[in-house]
């Protein structure tokens, strides 16, 4: 494990206020890392501590090694950004815009022409490159930025809600590229409140409470943590008593009545045989059973929703 971003102990004050409110975060090379949480929970300003771009009240930061706030320009360097609106030059064309980032980024126009090409190349916009990026659409703009990313062959990428306002197809696209560049070895932190589209990219996500990080794992085991349950089986039954079936079988966290004879388990493992073998042996009909993957969203929605119950380790 090599980890590109270290946080310990972050802090952000304005004023008496804190944005940022003592954070650890750990991000590995080649992940795809997702900042989950309600608005103002933080994780813009933590995006900005990490791009030196506003200075910590408390506690270190090492991106690549580097302080954000001492060595700024290597950081941002070796570091893409790509903000809500990115903001290109409207009045010149995506290679005219590439053509800027490459100067920005030392490198000489031989070498420059050639990571434009292929950049532009990889991110589909090679038909469009010498039209003024004021006529892209949106997705054409994520991809360009994707292109900036490559051409400056950034190690990592933050990108902040890079799917809003793509049409399925654009998105499929862009995570398609995320996750090549991510097994390349581009770490990529991701912010965004589309929670379907995050579980689908992202690695491990951090879920941001108040300027903390509440939560922090692989969605599994955030499910397991706070639903309780990793596995959600749906059962339809007929003539026979579930509550008792269930009665003292291993693993089984919880049962709730869908409707009449539809019940969830949720369990720590994939027990369908032996609840299966247990409905029939009672003497009952089993319909159907089905094991659905629980979704983030219900994570999402249970851990805020919990705040009282102060679920966060
Ligand atoms: N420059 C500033 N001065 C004062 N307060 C600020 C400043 N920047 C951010 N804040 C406050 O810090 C808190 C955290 O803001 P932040 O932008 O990091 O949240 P966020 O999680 O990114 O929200 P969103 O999901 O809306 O992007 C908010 O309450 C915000 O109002």
């Amino acid at each position: 494990m090599s980890p590109v971003i270290e946080a310990r102990g972050l802090v952000k004050r304005y004023g008496r206020f804190a944005a940022v409110d003592g954070i650890d975060l750990t991000v590995e090379k080649g992940e795809v890392f997702g900042l989950l949480g309600p608005n103002g929970s933080g994780k813009t300003t933590t995006i900005l501590l990490l791009l030196g771009l506003t200075e910590p009240t408390a506690g270190s930061i090492s991106v690549l090694g580097l302080d954000p706030l001492r060595q700024p320009l290597a950081v941002k360097r070796r570091v893409g950004y790509l903000p809500d609106q990115i903001g290109f030059y409207d009045h010149l064309t995506a290679w005219e815009n590439l053509a800027f980032t490459a100067r920005l980024a030392g490198l000489i126009s031989k070498e420059a022409q050639g990571r434009i090409a292929d950049a532009l190349g990889r991110v589909r916009l090679t038909e469009v490159a010498h039209r003024r990026v004021a006529t892209f659409s949106r997705g054409m703009r994520q991809r360009l930025g994707l292109a900036e990313v490559l051409v400056k062959q950034a190690e990592i990428a933050i990108l902040d809600e890079p799917t809003s306002g793509l049409d399925p197809q654009s998105t499929q696209e862009l995570l398609d590229l995320i996750r090549e560049l991510a097994a390349e070895g581009v770490t990529f932190v991701l912010s965004s409140h589309q929670l379907a589209m995050m579980q689908t990219i992202c690695g491990r996500v951090a879920l941001f409470r108040r300027g903390r990080v509440g939560l922090v794992g692989r969605v599994e085991d955030l499910t397991a943590n706070v639903l309780g349950g990793t596995f959600r089986i749906e059962v339809e039954i007929e003539k026979a008593d579930l509550v008792k079936v269930l009665a003292g079988v291993p693993h089984v966290s919880g049962l709730t009545r869908l409707q009449d004879e539809r019940w969830r388990v949720d369990a720590a493992a994939d027990v369908r045989a032996d609840i299966a073998r247990r409905i029939i042996g009672a003497g009952g009909a089993l319909h159907s059973i089905t094991m659905s993957q629980t979704t983030l969203d219900e994570v999402y929605v249970r851990f805020f929703e919990g705040e009282n119950h102060d679920v966060a380790a």
